[in-house]
């Protein structure tokens, strides 16, 4: 499994937390985002990851700002991506069975460093059901 993992300047210490995970489980991670805590702009660090999900470069990407919503309004312009603004395990659980999330936004601000990663792991684990919800997923892209 490959992922890519972008975050501003609200989410450092949430990364680091997840890219030990990340790593403990020998899975292969891009980090895009800002190592440290000085001021960015988060569409800077969220469009390689973006790119990268929407040409099948990885499995999963991971994005992190401080509310959430910045990082997957950015995300969610490009063509095969769904953006996920998750904030507890059931709606990761829902983004990825219902949804088929292919990126989890994570609101740093708002989420523990523990919660991060637990949300990270089920994000990872939960497969995507179909049916009925393949059928709705495949009416979300634009066509004008
Ligand atoms: O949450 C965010 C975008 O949705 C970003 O993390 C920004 O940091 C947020 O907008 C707050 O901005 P600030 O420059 O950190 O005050």
């Amino acid at each position: 499994m490959k992922i890519a993992i972008g975050n501003d300047h609200a989410g450092p210490e949430y990364k680091f937390a997840i890219l030990e995970y990340l790593k403990s489980e020998g899975i292969e991670v891009t980090n895009y985002g800002t190592n440290d805590s000085s001021s960015v702009d988060y569409p800077d660090f969220v469009h390689p990851v973006a790119k990268d999900v929407n040409d099948n470069k990885v499995d999963f990407g991971i994005l992190i700002c401080g509310s959430g919503n910045g990082v997957a309004m950015t995300a969610n312009k490009y063509k095969n991506v769904r953006a996920g603004l998750c904030w507890n395990k059931e709606i990761v659980q829902l983004a990825r069975a219902h949804n088929n999330a292919n990126i989890i936004c994570i609101p740093a601000r708002f989420t523990a460093i523990p919660q991060a990663v637990e949300m990270v792991k089920e994000f990872l684990n939960i497969q995507f059901e179909g049916g009925r919800h393949k059928t709705r997923i495949d009416k979300i892209p634009l066509t004008c």
